[in-house]
Order: structure tokens, then sequence, then C-alpha cells
């Protein structure tokens, strides 16, 4: 289907397909990402008859059950809020059904049926598999129903990948550019990138709880109060919290007027605070959730490129002490994240090219396109349009997955440190006047002569990845003392029985942690790099 760009969205999505294709799991995740509501028709069905649909089929029959399906869609059809109902496998035998729904937005998941009985294999539920040879089953429905699936549906959409990689592509089939991430743990949670996802922030908020609080810089003070507002006009309570800028709003003093602020208004453990600003800020009021009542919801909206990229996903929270940066916090995974563009429209340019660097980063540690669209740019200029969103998507993910794997940093995650272990000392000993990219990247450029000092990945490597950073205009040298650097950094949080430990990177995409304690190499990186070594 060809769509012309802007296209309006339909205001109703059915999904269809074969028995476990994802459409419920699909479903959920499109109707967060667009702040819709979800409907599962089987779900009405046991709503409406009390009964589970193993006992509908045993107790009363197919025919019966078919005959569910077809009230249940009338009631689907008579729903006006925009919502995303997910058929069951047979809701579309009847040509009653297929009729009902002809002028309708339809998605057919497109999935194998050796996939399809994988994924059912897990799951019990599903009567229409059970009996002697589900496999076979699963055969014949989809030569039954596939053709019909087919005709009725107006976009086809292969199923096999991961279900928010589904969605998106549904999202993108409709004229709807949004990058949808999903962020795996104890509590799974979406990461959205888009133009104006308003719709999709409120749903969440509405639907997290009735007291608000929403923490913000001042610089994002009116977009605080318009939200603020929003959420007023629907009955909840909403409190602002306007820190310091800056790394000072990452200070003990600062989340203690937050938990005061909190007291005040006897906040409870079903509040939900909001994080809407840079990385400073989600940072801080992540650890207010994570801290308050021992734990309560927290909602990242990143308004600057580091925010989006980094910050704001992944669950770490903190503040900074007199000892040095992020010294205190916890891992504190958020209900949702949204990366909504239409912030960066304010955010000051240098601030765009500050986030750069824990893009480029990602490249650096994982995704060679990272590497390749940074490329692309013309020197001295900064992404935008398409290519900024690209960027941030593909950095959202490679977060995402890493995070997904180990939220505690206990192996692959300190990967996304790269270029942090000097960066966060010289960021203390700049007073925080220097901003946290630059420090990475410098950091970065240490780490790189360090690996070839340390005969792990060769001079060239380490010209490369310089000339990559400074093409971003991001700096490539600190005119540092050594010292002072050297004692913070046996302060990070990365060290183990005193020792330093270096997340190095042999070549793009190859890089590992190392502990360090060749002084004399690490003087000759720190040189290299236009730090003073005696
Ligand atoms: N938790 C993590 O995983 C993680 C990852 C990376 C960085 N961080 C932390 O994030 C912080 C850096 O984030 P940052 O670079 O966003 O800094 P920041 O939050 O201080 O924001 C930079 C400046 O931009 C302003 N700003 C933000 N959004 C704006 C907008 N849309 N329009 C106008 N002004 C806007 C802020 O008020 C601030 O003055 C550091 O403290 C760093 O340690 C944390
Ligand atoms: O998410 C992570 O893990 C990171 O290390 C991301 C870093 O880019 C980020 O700056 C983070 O705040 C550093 O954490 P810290 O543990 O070194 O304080």
């Amino acid at each position: 289907m060809i769509v012309p760009e802007n296209a309006v969205l339909p205001t109703r999505i059915f999904l269809c397909g074969l028995p476990a294709a994802g459409k419920t799991t699909v479903g959920q995740i499109l109707a967060r990402a667009l702040g819709w509501e979800f409907l599962d028709l089987d779900h009405l069905i046991e709503k409406t008859t009390g009964k589970s649909i193993p006992e509908v089929f045993s107790e009363s029959g197919e025919e019966h059950f078919r005959d569910l399906e077809t009230a249940a869609l009338q009631e689907v059809l008579r729903t006006e809020n925009p919502c995303i109902i997910a058929l069951g496998g047979g809701a579309l035998d009847r040509p009653a059904n297929q009729a009902l729904i002809a002028e309708q937005a339809v998605v057919h998941l497109k999935v194998d049926p050796k996939t399809a009985f994988e994924r059912a294999r897990h799951e019990g539920n599903r009567p229409l598999l059970n009996g002697t040879d589900p496999e076979v089953k699963l055969q014949e429905l989809a030569q039954r129903r596939n053709p019909i699936y087919q005709k009725v549906a107006t976009i086809q959409v292969p199923a096999e990948q991961a279900p928010e990689q589904v969605a998106q592509q549904i999202c993108r089939e409709l004229g709807k550019n949004l990058g949808i991430s999903l962020v795996r743990g104890q509590r799974d949670y979406l990461v959205l990138v888009g133009t104006d996802l308003q719709a999709a922030i409120l749903r969440s908020l509405l639907d997290a709880g009735d007291d608000h609080l929403i923490v913000h810089p001042a610089a994002l003070k009116p977009a605080a109060l318009e939200l603020s507002e929003l959420l007023e006009q629907q009955g909840k309570r909403v409190r602002c919290f306007q820190h310091a800028d800056g790394e000072a709003g990452k200070s003990l003093s600062q989340l203690a007027a937050a938990w005061d602020l909190l007291g005040a208004e006897a906040y409870g453990r079903d509040c939900v605070i909001t994080g809407l600003g840079g990385g400073a800020t989600t940072d801080l009021a992540g650890f207010i959730g994570a801290t308050w009542m021992r734990g309560v919801k927290t909602v990242m909206l990143p308004t600057s490129l580091l925010g989006m990229v980094d910050a704001a996903v992944g669950g770490k929270t903190g503040i900074n002490t007199e000892a040095g940066k992020n010294l205190v916090g916890a891992f504190y995974p958020p209900t949702a994240v949204f990366c909504d563009l239409k912030f960066l429209q304010t955010l000051p340019e240098a601030e765009l090219r500050n986030g750069m660097a824990e893009v480029i980063k990602c490249g650096f540690i994982r995704d060679p396109y990272i590497l390749q669209l940074c490329q692309g740019i013309a020197p001295g200029t900064l992404p935008t349009g398409e290519v900024l969103q690209a960027l941030i998507e593909a950095a959202v993910r490679v977060k995402a997955q890493v995070v997904s794997t180990d939220l505690f940093e206990s192996g692959l995650r300190e990967i996304l440190n790269y270029g942090h272990t000097l960066g966060h000392a010289i960021e203390k000993a700049e007073k925080y006047q220097l901003p946290h990219g630059h420090g990475v990247s410098i950091g970065m450029v240490f780490a790189a002569h360090l690996a070839a000092e340390l005969g792990i990945a060769t001079k060239e490597y380490a010209r490369d990845l310089t000339d990559r950073i400074a093409a971003l205009g991001l700096p490539t040298n600190y005119a540092g003392s050594w010292p002072d650097l050297r004692d913070t950094m046996a302060r990070d949080k990365k060290n183990r029985q005193g020792q330093l430990r270096f997340v190095l990177c042999s070549s793009p995409g190859q890089v590992q942690t190392y502990r360090v304690n060749d002084e004399d190499a690490l003087k000759r990186a720190a040189q290299a790099t236009g730090i003073t070594v005696s």
C-alpha cells in the first residue's frame, strides 16, 4: 500500500494472522506507541461470557464461538475511541465478518506456520491446536486462512521479527515515522522516537497514576506547564519541581528538595515522577522515583539529544558527590521513554553536538551503520531531519539491546562506558562546566591511544577514531594535569581490587573491558591526548 507523507492514521487498526502470529503482543505495543486503546476480540468474548476460550469451545462448540466473535466485532465497530483490535485467528473465516471490516485498515501479520508452531508450543490456551499433531493443524490453517488474510488485509507485514519491529513497520506502512524499541527486563518498557508523541505521552501518564511530579530545568518550564495543564484537565494532581540546571541539579540538596515537596504533598507509592529535560534531569528524576517510597513509577521525556540516545534509556539514575560523578544512584528502569523530536527544536546547537558524542560512541562499540551515517554528515554541520532520527533510533537500539542483556552492569553493559573513565574525571576537573559529551569524546580518544599503547588496537584505529570525532566538531584533546585525573579515576565504578579497568575497542564493534596496571602506557596515552603528564 502506498501511503502519502503525513498520512492521517485510520482510527481503527485490525490485526489478523495465524494463531501465535503475535497479534496480541504487537497490538499492545502498537496501542502504547500511538496512545490508543487495545482490544482483543478473544478477551472481549471472555469478558462477555465469563468463560475462557477453551471453556466456550468445549461447552458450546466452534459455531457458537464464531457467533460470539461476530457479535464482538460488531461491538468493536461501534467504539469511537481510536483502537487496535487483535482478531482471533479464525475471525475472518466467515464472509459476514470479512464484510464487516471491508472498509477498515487491516494488517496481516505474516508468519510461517513453523514459526507459529514454535511460538504456540510455549503457550497453552489454543483450543484449535489441541489434538494429535498441532504442527500439521497449523499447516492446514495456513493453507486455508492465508488467502483470506491476504484478500482482506490492506497491509501485509512479515511478523517473524521482534514484535516491536513489527509494530514499527506497521506504523511506517501507515505513514507514521516512529522508532519503537523495547527494553527487556523484569518490567519491559518501550522507547519511542518520533515527532509529536503527545497522545502516547498523555495516555501513558494518565494510565500510570493520579498524582504526578514533573521534574524539569528552567528551559523546559513552558513544556512542563503545558503538560501539567493537560493532566489537570483530566483530573490529575500535578506538581512541578524545577531543579538547578545541569550538573548542579544532580545533587543531594536538589534530591532532598524534591523529597520535601513529595512529603509535603503526601504523595504515596502510587505517584508518578516524570523527568522532562536533558540527561541531568532524567538522572535526577529517575533517582527521585527510585528512592521515594522505595520506588514509584517514572516516565522519561528526554529533551536533549544526549538524553534521548543515552541518559533516559536504561535505568541508570543518580546524583554526583564531592568525590565524583554519579557515585550515588540506583539501577531503576522507567515505565516508558518518549523521545519527542519536537523538543530538539529549542535545543541549542552546542547541545546537539554534545549529544553526538554518545551517538558516535554507539557506532564505535556496536553499530557500524551509525559510523556510516556520521560519515555522511558534512564537516562542520550537524545532522537534521531523517538522518538525525535514524541516528537516534540506531543509538537507542544499541542501548536497548545492551541493557536488555545486562541491566546491572555485571558484564556487557560496561561497553556503554566507553570513553567515560577519563571523561568523568575531566568533567570533575572542570567543575562540571564541560559538557558531558565533550568529556566522553576526549575519553574515547584517550581509550583509543591506550588500546594502541597496549597493543590491543593499531595507531591507525586511534587516528581514525580521532578524525571521526573531530569531524563532528567535538574535542579530541585536553590540556589538563594527569595526576589529578589519575586520582579521580581511582574512584571509577568499574575499578576492581583497586585496579583501573578500561573499556577498549580493538576496532569498531570489537570491544572489551581490560584491567590496566601499566602506568607508563596510561601516561603515554594521556600525553597523546594533550594531557600534561609530569
Ligand atoms: N543515566 C545514564 O545512563 C546517562 C547516560 C548519559 C549521560 N548521562 C548524564 O546526562 C547528563 C548530560 O545530559 P545533557 O547533555 O542532556 O545535559 P543537561 O541535562 O544538563 O542538558 C544540557 C542543557 O540543555 C538544556 N536543555 C535540555 N533540553 C532542552 C531543550 N529541549 N531546549 C532547550 N534547552 C534544553 C538543559 O536545561 C541544560 O542547560 C550528565 O549528567 C550525564 O552524566 C546519564
Ligand atoms: O548506561 C550505561 O551503562 C552507561 O554507562 C552510559 C553512559 O553513557 C552514561 O554516561 C552513564 O551515566 C555513565 O554511568 P556511570 O556508571 O559511569 O556513572
